[in-house]
């Protein structure tokens, strides 16, 4: 075996690089028979040096990124550190300074995927971030690699596990909102800033990204319509359930003839739906490929040790490229420049939830609202109402979304509408 070694540095010693770091310890023996290499992690880079780093040794510790990017044994940089700056910056360093990078910051990638791409490219180095997107789950090396002879269709699928976990919890056991993101919080599923879970950043952040790999056309962050979990009610999920449905917040792209439709949503699903039962924080993700139809991928979404492991892989995957004098091979390909449909010009369909005076005549009224903007009723229950007030319960056929926001705004003015009480799109 050779006596190779390659030295590594994590910036960020966090719930995924400590996770890393102890990963990197417990396989070293394995790297060196997988790789032929010795790996070393010889620098860690955090904030705040007097904060224990449980199994970190001190002495690597550094809270200087010049003691890394002046540190010419260092080949490759495992960005862990999330948000834009300065990991931006320093992933871009540490490419100009030809050294190979691996990241999970989704945030990053993005929204800057195309800068720090090109800077891979020019400078022939791998940049590696399958931890960016579904955690553990490999989903950024078959996109790149093992599909790519397909004209890859669609991408569906649960792509954040805090917001996942937070559902089913609410469906399970009834557990309150604010719980359930504390316990997602406390077992390290969550972004620094839980906004971004809840809100469908994240997730937005994830499927832009599958979506420029499968369709090889720049799809940003600010492509992505995104619509979080904050509005859903313990009383969506009650009729979600009623009428055969989980609540799922979904990442879809499709790449159709007239445009790319990129969007984050709760999503109401059928109970025997594979997805139904995707629960905590798993993830799943859908392919649709013209050649090798569908295909499905699973596993946990988030969390320290699923995501250090899909950093290590790149870590040694990574390795192997050094020793065999390959890196940069498979850079980004983003040649065609497809347009991104307005979420207002995609269809759907919707489960609408609604108060109304409890009064004849007024699901006709409701019905002829809808079908004067074009929206069918697939399906409808009529709540018995308390003190002057029903609630209504409609499933739609497909529609355009411009049509259904046409018929909302009717509702908004309408006296027997007392409040839209609940609007979600279902599969
Ligand atoms: N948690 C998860 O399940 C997953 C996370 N990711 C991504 O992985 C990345 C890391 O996430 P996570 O580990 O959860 O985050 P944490 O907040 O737990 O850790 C971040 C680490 O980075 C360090 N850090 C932050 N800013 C700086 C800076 N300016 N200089 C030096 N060190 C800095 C912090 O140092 P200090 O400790 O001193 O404050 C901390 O050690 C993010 O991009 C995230 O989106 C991807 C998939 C799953
Ligand atoms: N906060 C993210 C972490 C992994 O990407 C999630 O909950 O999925």
């Amino acid at each position: 075996m050779s006596d190779k070694v390659i030295y590594a540095a994590i910036l960020g010693a966090g719930t995924v690089g400590l996770g890393t770091y102890k990963l990197c310890e417990a396989m070293s023996d394995e790297i060196k028979h997988k790789t032929g290499a010795t790996l070393v992690i010889k620098k860690v880079l955090v904030r705040n040096l007097s904060k224990k780093r449980e199994g970190i040794p001190d002495e690597i510790l550094t809270d200087k990124w010049e003691d890394i990017i002046n540190d010419k044994d260092i080949s490759i940089v495992v960005e862990l550190m999330g948000g834009i700056h300065p990991a931006k910056d320093y992933v871009l360093e540490a490419l100009k300074a030809g050294r190979q990078v691996v990241t999970a910051n989704k945030d990053l990638i993005a929204e800057y995927g195309e800068e720090v791409g090109n800077a891979a490219n020019k400078a022939g180095a791998d940049l590696q971030f399958e931890a960016a997107v579904a955690g553990a789950i490999p989903i950024i090396r078959p996109l790149k690699q093992s599909m790519t002879g397909n004209h890859i269709t669609e991408i569906m699928g649960i792509v954040n596990g805090t917001t996942n976990y937070i559902l089913t919890k609410m469906t399970e056991s009834g557990m309150d909102y604010k719980e359930a993101l504390a316990k997602a919080t406390e077992l390290g599923y969550a972004e620094a800033d839980p906004t971004a879970d809840v809100e469908g950043y994240d997730a937005g952040r994830k499927i832009a990204i599958m979506a420029s790999i499968a369709f090889n056309s720049r799809v940003t962050f600010a492509d992505v319509y995104t619509e979080g979990i904050t509005k859903i009610s313990a009383d969506d999920i009650k009729y979600a359930k009623e009428f055969g449905y989980v609540i799922k917040l979904l990442g879809v792209a499709k790449n159709t003839e007239d445009g790319i439709e990129v969007k984050v949503h709760p999503m109401l699903i059928p109970n025997n739906h594979p997805l139904a039962n995707v629960n905590d924080a798993f993830n799943a993700v859908f392919v649709h490929g013209k050649a090798m139809d569908d295909a499905m991928f699973m596993g946990r979404g988030a969390g320290q040790m699923p995501t250090a492991s899909a950093v290590v892989g790149d870590i040694i995957d990574v390795c192997r490229n050094i020793v065999h004098d390959s890196c940069g091979r498979i850079g980004c390909c983003c040649y065609k420049n497809l347009e991104v449909k307005d979420i207002t010009d995609t269809k759907s369909k919707f489960f609408l939830r609604l108060e109304v005076a409890d009064k004849q005549g007024v699901l006709a009224n409701i019905a002829s609202v809808l079908g004067n903007s074009g929206v069918s009723i697939a399906q409808v229950v009529q709540k018995s109402g308390k003190d002057g007030v029903a609630e209504l319960v409609i499933i739609t056929a497909e529609v355009l979304e411009k049509n259904f926001n046409d018929a909302m705004a009717v509702f908004k003015g309408l006296s027997a509408v007392k409040n839209i009480a609940g609007v979600i799109r279902v599969y």
